[in-house]
């Protein structure tokens, strides 16, 4: 456990670090102004027992002498205004104190969850086709909350209660070592009894809590995901059992969690109740049993025990809390640890400024020889490729399923990196220094297209800010993705909300605006990935011809399955088996290639 607080430390910030540093004085400081408060009490306690003291040599006598107050009772009431305003002092103190820590936790909490964010949003795409989004969210939206609430609050409330314990305990000590002495053996063992008896149970918690809650995101984007299958399949039934499963085990463990951090408490107090009665009979036979004597003393040892014992009990339970989450912080640790690092290498620019780099090819796009496998996959899924795309020309990719014509289209646009082989622009191989550049200029509309829950003119501009979206830019693009019959019917027009992933609009609708968030852009280059697929004949003839109108203007990359979709087309590659095996036109692979005419025949 030790280790990994001393990686929660790494991870902090300079800021943080100083910040906590700051905080550590606070917590000392209220610490002494606790104790102070504990410790006015006795003086003003021994008073009223005896105020006889005022007379004679003794330092209450002189102190009154020297107030130079009437009599003994105003003294006396003096002497407690004085007494209630260090408490009330040490109570404000510790009132910001605590303010202080709650919220720097938070903060921390808070700017790890980005951290992890960011660094999700800037890992490659072959890292997200290897990890599913109800996963990371799970990991951003409830591990990193666990981390906050369940180990940094906790660990910044027994930080403060480690000193004042230890202050206090040293303040009783020289007040009555053998008192002191016996609270800490009888206190500590209790609790650090209870805490080996639950440990283990507490780290079995905390990793079936993570489990369950990862299976709970997992069923819920699922089920809401592929609602449709799930209707029509029936599947509801299963989600929901599933779910609730998940649940109860999770409420199981993270419940006992909390009760094992918390319920010792009342097994304490009778301890501590029993304590106190030994005190007293042990004080009133020390003191021959003179009330009197023993009560200043006592009324120490009770507000002691008073602020003592809470303390304990939050050290306890927050070991209990920071054991029974560690899972939490195990599972996002190597994220964050890594998001430290994106921090500083994280680009400045915000790619929805007009002034952006960017590398448009003028001769020509050319794949070398590219070699790539999927991590994982013995076999490439391109071996040996080499296709080379003219400048403002409109070629196509053709070939079977699962021949590697959206792998071509990743390396294309820089979303995954071969082993072997590279991409050329204009001849010069493309630098990794210069990828942002070369994917400023690109225009991508992939399958199947994704649209948030907002309007079309903020899914065109997709992922930019509604007052960095340029209006005469969004009518420009929805106009030549043929939008514009589709927006005359809508009475909001841009404005219309298209519901979460576009579920309010026809599939051809939504690929339409796919295809106007690529050219918002002003790309040169446009990859189409069977983005025509779901449109109908009429209005995927008229986007096709609006494609070629590009012809000439821009370089336009496409997939195709169905075969009229690449009649146009200026040069068609065939993709077999992760390699180009033949080129041309499409009347040249007509006439003399067997393969592709028999998918011109099925087409
Ligand atoms: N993320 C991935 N991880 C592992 N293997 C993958 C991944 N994506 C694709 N593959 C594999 O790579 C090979 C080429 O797939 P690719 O998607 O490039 O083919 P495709 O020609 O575009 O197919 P389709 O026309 O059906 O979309 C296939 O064998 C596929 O199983």
């Amino acid at each position: 456990m030790l280790q990994n607080m001393k990686e929660l430390y790494l991870l902090l910030t300079s800021e943080q670090r100083k910040k906590l540093l700051y905080l550590q004085v606070l917590v000392i400081v209220m610490s002494f102004a606790e104790m102070a408060s504990v410790l006015a009490i006795g003086p003003f306690m021994a008073l009223v027992g005896d105020m006889s003291q005022l007379q004679g040599n003794g330092l209450p006598a002189k102190l009154y002498q020297l107030s130079g107050l009437s009599s003994p009772e105003t003294f006396l009431f003096w002497v407690g205004v004085g007494v209630l305003t260090i408490l009330l002092l040490a109570a404000l103190f510790s009132m910001y104190t605590v303010w202080c820590l709650a919220l720097y936790s938070t903060h921390v909490g808070a700017e790890l969850s980005s951290r992890l964010f960011r660094h999700y949003m800037y890992q490659p795409w072959l890292f997200h086709a290897g990890n599913s989004s109800s996963h990371l969210t799970n990991q951003i939206a409830q591990e990193s909350l666990r981390v906050t609430n369940y180990i940094i609050n906790p660990l910044m409330q027994m930080n403060a209660k480690l000193v004042l314990v230890l202050m206090l305990m040293l303040a009783m000590f020289f007040y009555n070592p053998m008192v002191a002495v016996a609270g800490v053996l009888l206190f500590g063992t209790a609790y650090l009894l209870l805490y080996r008896i639950v440990r283990r149970r507490l780290v079995e918690n905390g990793k079936r809590v993570s489990r369950q809650q990862t299976l709970r995101f997992k069923l819920m984007g699922e089920g809401f995901g592929g609602i449709k299958d799930t209707l029509l399949l029936g599947r509801q039934a299963l989600f929901v059992e599933r779910f609730v499963d998940a649940s109860e085990s999770f409420a199981q463990s993270h419940g006992t969690t909390l009760a094992l951090s918390q319920v010792p408490r009342y097994a304490i107090e009778a301890i501590a109740f029993s304590a106190v009665v030994f005190l007293v009979l042990y004080l009133l036979t020390s003191h021959q049993g003179s009330l009197g004597s023993i009560l200043p003393m006592l009324s120490i040892y009770a507000l002691a025990g008073f602020k003592l014992l809470p303390a304990f009990q939050k050290i306890y339970a927050s070991v209990s809390s920071i054991r029974g989450n560690m899972a939490a912080f195990e599972s996002i640790r190597d994220g964050m640890y890594a998001g430290t690092q994106d921090y500083s290498q994280a680009p400045a620019e915000k790619s929805s400024t007009a002034n952006l780099k960017r590398l448009a090819p003028r001769q020509s796009i050319t794949l070398d020889d590219i070699v790539f496998a999927y991590p994982g996959k013995k076999e490439p899924a391109l071996h040996g490729l080499n296709l080379t795309i003219p400048a403002r020309k409109v070629v196509g990719l053709v070939g079977a399923s699962g021949s590697g014509k959206s792998t071509t289209i990743d390396v294309l646009l820089g979303l995954v990196t071969p082993q072997q082989g590279n991409v050329l622009i204009d001849g010069k191989p493309l630098q990794e220094k210069d990828k942002r550049a070369w994917q400023n200029i690109l225009g991508f509309v992939p399958q199947s297209i994704f649209l948030s829950d907002a309007s079309i003119r903020e899914n065109i501009a997709f992922g930019l800010p509604p007052e960095e979206i340029d209006e005469a830019r969004v009518e420009q693009a929805a106009s030549m993705a043929h939008l514009d019959e589709l927006l005359v019917d809508l009475p909001d027009g841009l404005d219309t909300f298209v519901g979460e992933r576009g579920v309010q609009l026809s599939g051809g609708q939504r690929q339409r605006i796919g295809i106007a968030r690529a050219l918002y852009g002003n790309a040169e280059v446009l990859v189409l990935d069977e983005a025509t697929s779901a449109l109908d004949g009429i209005t995927e003839k008229l986007i096709m011809d609006a494609i070629h109108d590009f012809s000439g203007s821009k370089t336009i990359v496409m997939i195709a399955h169905r075969l009229a979709t690449v009649k146009q087309c200026d040069k068609v590659y065939l993709i077999s088996h992760g390699k180009v095996i033949d080129q041309g036109s499409y009347e040249d692979l007509v006439r003399r290639n067997d393969v592709f005419k028999r998918m011109a025949e099925h087409a």
